[in-house]
């Protein structure tokens, strides 16, 4: 039986007139790749603040190997053992890809030598060790995204939080992030990804969760929660669902 690392139990999120987020709860496993799903709005991102500790929860509970984090700082939750990447990858553009690495490490420790040897290594592992020395400002964007990446693993988490890894990547990059993050998860960490293109959660996820109008409205197997009537008809409409029948 897979023991649970996230548990996630009924939380809600409104901003204004909005609930972008309303009582949702599902898990992650040790060592599972968990795909979170949902139509442009659906509340994904925020339900990612809201276990990253970027937002507070309105309701509910997120217990991280037992414990209650929610509303905690994204530094605690990031100490904690939970690390993130953002939509958008800002390295520190003047600084190289080796120091750039090290950021992450002094979440946990302030030993320089042991962060260095762990960015060196890391810069190996993202195949960007003949980079070392560049600056971040002259990378390719999806250079600069593995390096947002290494720069989480270098906080040591045992959850990692990926938010649409290859959006804006070649075929062929997309490929080479997918096999990245089956490494991570072989490394023993746990995933939790918000991605849309199809192809990259389809392959990667042991399980998907789907959210629309921030509910859950399915989690299950990739494969047959793709082809459920209320997930198809949240992306295509009901005419799409109506005329498959
Ligand atoms: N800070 C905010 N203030 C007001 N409304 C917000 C805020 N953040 C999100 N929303 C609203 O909450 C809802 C959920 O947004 P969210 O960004 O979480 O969805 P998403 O599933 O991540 O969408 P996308 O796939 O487009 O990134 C949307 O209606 C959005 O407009």
């Amino acid at each position: 039986m897979t023991t649970t690392i996230l548990d996630v139990q009924g939380i809600s999120k409104r901003f204004g007139g909005v609930q972008a987020v309303k009582d949702l709860s599902f898990s992650v496993g040790k060592g599972e790749i968990l795909g979170l799903l949902g139509p442009n709005g659906a509340g994904k991102t925020t339900a990612f603040n809201m276990i990253a500790g970027y937002l507070r929860p309105d309701t509910g509970k997120v217990l991280f190997e037992g414990k209650d984090i929610a509303g905690k700082r994204p530094w605690d939750v990031c100490k904690a053992g939970i690390a993130r990447t953002f939509q958008l990858s800002k390295p520190f553009g003047d600084l190289n890809v080796i120091e750039n690495l090290m950021v992450g490490g002094f979440c946990r420790t302030g030993d320089r030598a042991r962060i260095r040897e762990r960015a060196e290594w890391m810069a190996d592992f993202l195949g960007m060790g003949r980079q070392r020395e560049a600056e971040a400002n002259n990378l390719t964007a999806f250079d600069r995204r593995k390096l947002e990446l290494g720069r989480a693993l270098c906080t040591e988490p045992r959850l990692l939080l990926m938010d649409e890894v290859v959006a804006g990547a070649t075929p062929s990059e997309a490929g080479e992030m997918v096999e990245l993050v089956r490494r991570i998860r072989d490394m023993g960490i746990s995933v939790l990804i918000v991605e849309h293109v199809m192809k990259v959660i389809m392959s990667l996820s042991d399980r998907v969760v789907v959210l629309d109008y921030g509910e859950l409205i399915a989690d299950g197997e990739p494969q047959r929660v793709v082809a459920e009537p209320r997930v198809l008809k949240a992306y295509f409409g009901e005419r799409y669902v109506q005329s498959r029948a």
